[in-house]
């Protein structure tokens, strides 16, 4: 292996493509699921240079002959440079954090931090709040250590932190949805920002933009950064743009990995859409509609027949909420969709919505859908929907010409979108 990843599990790590996207090298990823393996890796020391994650960012530091003065004080390596057999070992996730704060403008100047968790990033989080001038450093635990002076969750609400880090992996996939800390209660916050990558928005995220909290960002940004500048390292090299090249992989990254779901009007075209979108962007589809009838093994008129429209309703969001959480598909939504808050609110979490427009006349009336027996009930409906689907839209797009006209305009709509 010549540049690398090692960790005791890797299965859901984006260094290899943030990598390779970046510098055009190989890096492999390599597992090594016991110490024993990780000692025996380093004492072998057959790499140019290697990136390290949980558990052995601390470990590492044994075997390295210069440890860079802010990874010896924040106590973990996370970059460890083979010189001529004598391993150089530096912290790139202080950066990679560093940057994130810069980039959305987060100022710690005489502010007040929450610190959720006590693991390993507490202390790269810490040591960056403290050196951009925070005035407090507070550490959140589910089991808070009353002589260190850590808050229980109750506490830190009362606290009248400016600031939230969280380091735990609460929230993370699969066990999405989860988040101890009530922000909505929290009416001074400033900037909650999450480690957290997968999904894009974690519940804590979701919260505090449901809050109004003016910054509420993910951990994509600060996992490419540190890669970017783990990279320097490798290469002995400096980018010329080092922040360009963060924006650039940072947004073909979310490009590549999140959801777009298609919303619309029945019969708008997200279904037919959708597939040649799919196609096109490389992701899987998948038909909502077609997945609550698999589900529950009858069609959608039956289901409306035997448990009315609440009954098909709660199956969609049982669906919604299966699917949304994974990502790298095109998902074709129920015309109802924007009907329940919490669907749309899942949607967001790990994807962009796009509203397929059709005119009215061109809906079909019938064919199936409960909801659309006549031309006046979609008229209706349209008139009651259609400000619905705009607000919940992060672009909308024109389905009044080709099929393949309107992919065009959703492939030019993703572009904007993930631009920045
Ligand atoms: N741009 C287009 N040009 C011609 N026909 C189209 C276009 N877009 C959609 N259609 C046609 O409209 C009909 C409805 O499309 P489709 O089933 O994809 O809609 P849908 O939004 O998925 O509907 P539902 O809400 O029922 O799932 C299909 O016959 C499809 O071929
Ligand atoms: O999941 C990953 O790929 C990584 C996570 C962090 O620990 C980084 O410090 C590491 O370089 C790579
Ligand atoms: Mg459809």
């Amino acid at each position: 292996m010549e540049y690398g990843l090692i960790g005791s599990k890797l299965g859901h790590s984006y260094s290899k493509i943030i990598h390779e996207m970046l510098c055009g090298y190989r890096y492999d990823l390599c597992p090594l699921p016991t110490e024993e393996e990780a000692r025996a890796f380093l004492i072998r020391r057959q790499f140019k240079a290697i990136n390290v994650t949980i558990p052995y960012k601390r470990l590492v530091m044994e075997y390295c002959t210069y440890i860079d003065p802010r990874a010896k004080a924040i106590g973990a390596v996370n970059t460890v440079v083979n010189k001529n057999g004598l391993l150089y070992g530096y912290n790139t996730d202080h950066l990679g954090f560093a940057h994130l704060c810069d980039a959305h403008g987060v100022d710690f100047a005489g502010r007040t931090v929450l610190i959720l968790g006590t693991g390993g990033t507490h202390n790269t989080t810490s040591a960056v709040a403290r050196d951009k001038g925070a005035a407090r450093v507070l550490t959140v635990s589910r089991t808070p250590d009353a002589a260190k002076g850590q808050l229980s969750y109750e506490e830190a609400v009362a606290s009248g932190a400016q600031i939230v880090i969280n380091t735990t992996p609460a929230g993370m996939y699969p066990n999405v949805g989860v988040c101890s800390l009530d922000v909505a209660k929290m009416p001074g916050l400033e900037a909650v920002l999450d480690v957290v990558y997968n999904p894009d928005k974690t519940e804590l995220i979701l919260r505090a933009e449901e809050a109004g909290v003016p910054v509420a960002v993910g951990g994509l940004e600060m996992l490419v950064a540190q890669a970017v500048y783990a990279a320097e390292s490798f290469l002995s090299r400096k980018f010329d743009d080092a922040a360009g090249e963060i924006g650039r992989i940072t947004a073909a990254l979310r490009r590549d990995m999140l959801n777009v779901a298609l919303i619309g009007m029945p019969s708008s075209g997200k279904s037919t859409v959708g597939r040649a979108l799919a196609e096109k962007l490389g992701k899987k589809f998948i038909d909502l509609d077609e997945e609550i009838v698999k589900a529950d093994g009858r069609s959608i008129p039956d289901i409306f027949a035997a448990e009315g429209e609440d009954g098909f309703r709660a199956k969609e969001s049982a669906q919604t909420v299966r699917f949304a959480k994974e990502g790298r598909q095109l998902l074709s939504c129920g015309g109802g969709i924007i009907k329940r808050g919490g669907n749309l609110r899942a949607l967001h979490q790990n994807g962009v919505l796009l509203f397929l427009d059709r005119p009215l006349d061109a809906l079909t009336v019938g064919g199936g859908r409960p909801l659309s027996s006549s031309t006046e009930a979609l008229k209706k409906m349209e008139a009651e929907r259609r400000p619905l689907y705009l607000a919940a839209a992060d672009a909308v797009i024109p389905n009044s010409g080709t099929v393949e006209d309107a992919v065009a305009a959703a492939m030019e709509a993703l572009d904007e979108i993930f631009s920045h």
